[in-house]
């Protein structure tokens, strides 16, 4: 029988043996870093000439691996393999489905650490945020398995005397997966495996920052059971295959998580009937974020503070979630960002490798420059309290930055940064607060610090995000408790890790019988 679900825990690395595992785990990723990786189509091995190079963000010399490059020739195979693959596997049962994301989650759970480790090398995740990585692919696993357990047999309807109607859900058809490299192996997997549990098959097109997370992930499901051809492994570039497979008339879906750009692109491209295309296709899309905390004047100020710097500078700020403008009460400015400013001050920035790092880089040298200079941009639309210097020499390094007294309309307070930069205004209410936590086009996580109940109340009715978090921080849902997505240009609110989720992968069907 199946246990219920729970979330994976995160590891405790002031235990020794803890701590000890994840040193092994590093030096097992080490020992394979710099391979090459083919393609995977239809369960063949594809090598190309043109490789895609995963370097370590922290030590741009070293190379994590060189990963072989569809194009449209193979991504066109691809699509032909998971067609065919399709008419079968979209037969086959739920519960075999689910149990294949069983035995997957029980072999990353064997083997976490090395995955975690692989997460630090090639996505510069410092230890604590590639294990909550690691967990939250495994959440996904284990969740979506029971949703789809639970799903399987439909939901009751009616029915009047000599009649029998039935509802449940059938699969789609062939789904093109698209991830980001932020959350390289959860959000990779999540958005993989609830395609696949659900009966569908796949093509992955997996970040080009952090394909060989993919590439061993894609190992594990084979290992696990999945059969040749159900899902297919075709990095490249979002230019060429992406654009090559989001107008596919056999493609079904696109499940996409990146960022607000890529996204509109998509949905205006699938939106568009190609010759030979049967169906309208869906569209799955996760995308930006501009996430306010919102600190009252009645609030633990401490709480505050401690809730910002964690939600702004986890993983360096390259999270949807994370905390980019803070709008606290007039009457507590100065306190709450004087300690922010104090608490930054002490974070530990690095080599990721090292347990005691709190950020490590930034991924590549395009998100360097794009965040050095919105650290310019806020230079002249606010008074910079810290940080503001990077170093690009070894590794992409840039100090966690907060800049104080910006104007709500301000690029930095508008504009997606995704870096670690936060930036302070004042509010002289909570409406005040409100209106301005309320002003970007997004609409994806936030967060209130507050002891006043009418004040949170208020909140949960007017602060108009997916994901609000009161006293607490607005990064880290955690999947089957706190479903994520946004509003607005955030995306379609899909609610990745709730129970919505996998009918998104899925079309209903009414049997009616007469006897
Ligand atoms: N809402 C969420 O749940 C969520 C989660 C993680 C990241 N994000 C967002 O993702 C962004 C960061 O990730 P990113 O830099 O990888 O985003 P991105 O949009 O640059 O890339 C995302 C994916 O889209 C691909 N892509 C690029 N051009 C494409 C095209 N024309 N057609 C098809 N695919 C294409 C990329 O290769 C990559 O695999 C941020 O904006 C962040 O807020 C959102
Ligand atoms: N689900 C993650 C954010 C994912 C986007 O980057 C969180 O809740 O912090």
């Amino acid at each position: 029988m199946v246990q219920p679900y729970k979330h994976e825990p995160f590891t405790d690395f002031t235990v020794e043996a803890n701590k000890k595992a994840f040193e092994e785990g590093l030096k097992t990723v080490q020992a394979y870093l710099g391979q090459d990786y083919p393609l995977v189509i239809g369960g063949e091995r594809i090598m190309t000439e043109d490789k895609i190079v995963s370097i370590n963000p922290a030590n741009k010399t070293e190379i994590v691996g060189r990963v072989a490059k569809a194009n449209k020739d193979l991504a066109e195979k691809a699509m032909q393999a998971a067609d065919a693959a399709f008419t079968w596997w979209s037969k086959t049962k739920p519960e075999m489905r689910a149990n294949i994301l069983f035995r997957a989650a029980a072999i990353v759970r064997r083997r976490k650490h090395e995955f975690s480790a692989l997460l630090v090398k090639e996505a510069g995740k410092p230890w604590k945020e590639a294990d909550a990585d690691t967990a939250e692919a495994i959440d996904f696993m284990e969740y979506y398995a029971r949703q789809m357990l639970k799903l399987k047999d439909g939901i009751p309807v009616e029915s009047r005397p000599g009649e029998t109607n039935r509802f449940f859900y059938i699969p789609l058809g062939v789904g093109v997966v698209i991830s980001p490299w932020n959350f390289p192996f959860a959000i990779m997997a999540g958005t993989t495996v609830a395609a696949l549990v659900t009966g569908n098959t796949v093509l992955l097109k997996p970040a080009s920052a952090t394909p060989v997370v993919a590439y061993k992930f894609v190992e594990v499901l084979e290992e696990a059971g999945l059969p040749a051809g159900v899902l297919n492994y075709i990095p490249g570039s979002g230019a060429e295959v992406g654009d090559y497979l989001v107008d596919h008339p056999r493609t079904r879906f696109i499940s996409f998580t990146g960022s607000r750009d890529v996204g509109i692109r998509i949905y205006e491209r699938a939106a568009k009937v190609h010759p030979g295309q049967i169906w309208l296709k869906r569209v799955i899309a996760e995308m930006g974020g501009k996430d306010t905390i919102v600190v009252d004047k009645e609030a633990d100020l401490e709480l505050a503070a401690q809730s910002i710097v964690a939600s702004a500078f986890g993983f360096s700020g390259q999270k949807c979630s994370a905390c980019s403008r803070v709008v606290a009460l007039e009457d507590v400015y100065d306190q709450v960002l004087n300690r922010v400013v104090e608490l930054t001050k002490q974070l530990k920035i690095g080599n990721p490798e090292e347990q005691s790092t709190f950020m490590g880089p930034v991924i590549d040298q395009s998100a360097y420059n794009k965040i050095m200079e919105y650290i310019e941009i806020g230079k002249q639309e606010g008074k910079l309290m810290t940080g503001g210097e990077g170093d690009d020499s070894k590794g992409f390094f840039i100090q966690p930055t907060v800049f104080a007294d910006v104007d709500p309309k301000a690029r930095i307070m508008q504009e997606e940064i995704f870096g670690p930069v936060v930036a302070f205004t004042k509010a002289k209410d909570f409406d005040h607060a409100l209106e301005i936590a309320n002003n970007t086009e997004y609409g994806l996580t936030g967060a209130v610090i507050s002891n006043n109940r009418f004040n949170l109340e208020k909140a949960r009715e007017e602060f108009h995000v997916g994901n609000l978090y009161f006293n607490r921080g607005c990064t880290g849902a955690i999947v089957g408790y706190h479903p994520f997505g946004g509003f607005n240009m955030s995306g379609t609110d899909s609610k990745a890790g709730g129970p919505d989720y996998l009918l998104l992968h899925m079309q209903a069907k009414t049997v009616s019988e007469m006897f």
